[in-house]
């Protein structure tokens, strides 16, 4: 996968992409990163990026040309072929994972991110192929969204990840949170790893997984089970802890 990222301060990136899974998808070949500095393409010969809000107001707003430029440019060199083209922006939709594997099977993803009060308005609606928010809250600029959204989908490349380290049981993957973890000792200070962890049958294990995978969904994230299609097992629990609760 390519990944493109438009963006007025490259360094930001150096260390996320330079580390753990992220350094060995580009080590391994499977993903590819470039940065791209937008100042460099300001027409201006001051290099100036932004300007002052038509109608007044607070901040500095990002000017289309050099982001419309940088972005043109990238084209040139795909014959054709169009990537998404990523607006980080707390306005954007809400980021999830669905989100990210829909952005995993993609060959080449763009990301623009934006810097001080906004960016001009016409690079959200003829430039960009999707607007995307990272959460209800305000950064300083798009990087870290974009870092959180690189990482969530890199690591869903086919071969980015170990045998030992797998995507699939993975809190939203399967639509619920994941269950508890343990390792040794099985004893810590008093604190004891649950029986039937050390018990040996893998029958009563995943089922175990099961119930607290769900039962951690229905406690702290039960909108989550409004669209995930439950067994006739787990709607018997699920009533089970119902009824405890009355
Ligand atoms: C200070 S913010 C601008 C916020 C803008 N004035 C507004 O109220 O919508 C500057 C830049 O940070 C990025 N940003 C801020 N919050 C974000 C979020 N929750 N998700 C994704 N990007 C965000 C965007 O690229 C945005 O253009």
């Amino acid at each position: 996968m390519k990944i493109d990222i438009l963006t007025l301060f490259p360094e930001m990136f150096e260390g996320v992409l330079g580390s753990s899974i992220l350094k060995k998808a580009s080590e391994k070949g499977i993903a590819s990163y470039h940065l791209i500095n937008f100042r460099e393409y300001s027409d201006n010969k001051h290099k100036t990026v932004d300007d002052y809000p038509y109608g007044g107001g607070a901040g500095m707003v990002l000017k289309p040309q050099p982001v419309f430029d940088a972005v043109e440019d990238l084209l040139k060199k795909e014959d054709g072929r169009k990537p998404r083209i990523i607006l980080l922006c707390p306005q954007g939709e809400t980021y999830t994972q669905k989100k990210a594997e829909e952005f995993a099977k993609e060959e080449h993803l763009v990301f623009i991110c934006g810097h001080y009060e906004g960016y001009d308005e016409r690079i959200r609606g003829h430039l960009v192929t999707d607007e995307i928010s990272i959460g209800d809250y305000v950064l300083t600029g798009g990087e870290l969204g974009a870092m959180v959204m690189i990482d969530s989908i890199v690591r869903l490349l086919p071969g980015v990840l170990g045998n030992e380290e797998s995507p699939v049981t993975d809190s939203f993957s399967t639509g619920l949170l994941e269950y508890p973890h343990y390792t040794r000792p099985a004893d810590f200070r008093g604190m004891k790893v649950p029986d039937v962890l050390l018990s040996g049958n893998h029958k009563l294990i995943e089922e175990w997984r099961e119930k607290q995978s769900l039962y951690r969904t229905y406690t702290r994230r039960p909108d989550l089970l409004r669209s995930y299609p439950l067994s006739e097992k787990q709607k018997a629990w699920l009533k089970e802890w119902e009824e405890s609760r009355d």
